[in-house]
């Protein structure tokens, strides 16, 4: 009996997604490089393409950009869940916590998806995750501003300021990134609760639940906290060997799919050298930290296949476009969101009940004992 741990290199579907080169470290979505999606397209163009199949005409774009605008405000009651929160909740179960209030307002029961839902899921993730930031920040939240872009509202929302043209671009970029990434682990999660026709909220907080840990999404935060423990470049080396002697990861290092550079990484890193240099100080800092890290990193484990992965410059470019570290896995969720819209969508089309099979290696016909005789 051969059993597939972690359902390494298990396919569960087809797909016409998005397609993953782990030798050559290559990433399309729809068909398109990242690297072309990343220079000319924007969030709001590229979803439509993950989840439609193609790029829109300019009426498509007009009017999937306008009702993602017009529906970015969250209703009162989400709201008022979102002020009874305690300061130090942990971000990614105050989101799961407010989709599945917006799941409770429309009242869905099993799968069926409407193009509102989808809208919804998308434009209210960034209101949600900002209101809440500036909650934290004892700051009066930020309505949406329908006169700017997916990630410049989203940046606007949360620091209260509209961003630059490099911060928008930035951050712009970094969602596209993450939009989608095949069948990783949150994806599926939230396939299987799609598969036995569920509603898409229940099926987006499994999606959630599983990007939140630190071995997925939650990875960008766990390589912040690291770089900050760090401290100083004059340290790296030292912190690095140490870690690896005591079986300790690398967070934003490795990957499953990617046996090299995670092209999205390449990308990232660019982005978070721009800002390094723009924004000075700490960033700075903590930039060359993580520059350092990487050599050192690739140095030790790069003969292995384990390179930087989305989630290590991710995390500088999400700290020095304003967020909190605890917020990232929460960021990445938002624009993931809409990756995992498509693939319920394409996945239950044809649908079929995910169940797989546990092989029993216990006991049987054991005999039943009364308590007191125990
Ligand atoms: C968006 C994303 O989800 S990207 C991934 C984000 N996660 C991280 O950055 C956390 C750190 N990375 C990891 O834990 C892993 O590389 C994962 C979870 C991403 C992939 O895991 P798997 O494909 O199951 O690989 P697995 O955990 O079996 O590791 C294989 C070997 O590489 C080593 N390894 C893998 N990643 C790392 C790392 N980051 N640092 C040090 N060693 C590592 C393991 O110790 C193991 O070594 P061994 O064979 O000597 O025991
Ligand atoms: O593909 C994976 O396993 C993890 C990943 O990089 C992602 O979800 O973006």
């Amino acid at each position: 009996m051969e059993i597939k741990k972690g359902l390494e290199d298990v396919y569960v579907k087809e797909t016409e997604i998005t397609y993953i080169d782990g030798e050559l470290g290559r990433l399309y979505y729809r068909g398109y490089s990242i690297y072309d999606l990343a220079e000319f397209s924007n969030f709001e163009e590229t979803s439509y393409l993950i989840l439609y199949g193609k790029l829109p005409n300019i009426y498509e774009y007009e009017n999937f950009v306008k009702s993602l605008r017009e529906s970015r405000g969250i209703s009162d009651r989400v709201k008022e869940f979102l002020k009874s929160v305690k300061k130090n909740a942990d971000p990614m179960d105050v989101l799961r916590t407010a989709v599945s209030i917006m799941g409770l307002e429309e009242n869905t029961h099993t799968y069926n998806v409407s193009e509102q839902s989808i809208i919804n899921l998308i434009s209210k993730f960034p209101t949600i995750i900002s209101y809440y930031i500036r909650l934290r920040r004892d700051l009066e939240p930020v309505e949406p501003d329908t006169s700017l872009s997916h990630a410049a509202n989203f940046l606007y929302m949360v620091n209260g300021t509209k961003p630059s043209e490099e911060e928008y671009k930035a951050m712009d970029v970094a969602m596209i990134l993450h939009i989608d990434h095949e069948m990783n682990a949150s994806t599926f999660a939230s396939l299987v609760v799609a598969s036995t026709l569920s509603d898409i909220y229940s099926s987006i907080i499994a999606g959630i639940s599983a990007l939140k840990g630190p071995l997925h999404g939650g990875a960008n935060y766990e390589a912040l906290k690291m770089f900050k423990e760090i401290g100083y470049i004059e340290n790296v080396e030292k912190y690095i060997l140490n870690r690896l002697a005591n079986k300790q990861r690398i967070m934003g290092f490795g990957h499953r799919v990617y046996k090299t550079y995670d092209p999205r990484a390449r990308i990232l890193k660019a982005y978070a050298k721009l800002l390094a240099e723009k924004k000075g100080g700490e960033i700075k800092r903590l930039y060359e930290i993580a520059e350092k890290v990487e050599e050192i990193g690739i140095k030790h484990l790069g003969p292995k296949g384990i390179y930087p992965n989305v989630d290590f410059y991710s995390s500088i470019v999400f700290y020095a476009l304003g967020f909190e570290p605890e917020f990232f896995p929460t960021v990445f969720a938002s624009a993931r969101v809409t990756g995992w819209i498509a693939h319920i969508l394409e996945y239950v089309k044809d649908n079929k009940i995910i169940r797989p099979k546990a092989y029993y290696k216990g006991e049987i016909g054991r005999k039943y004992i009364p308590i007191d005789s125990r």
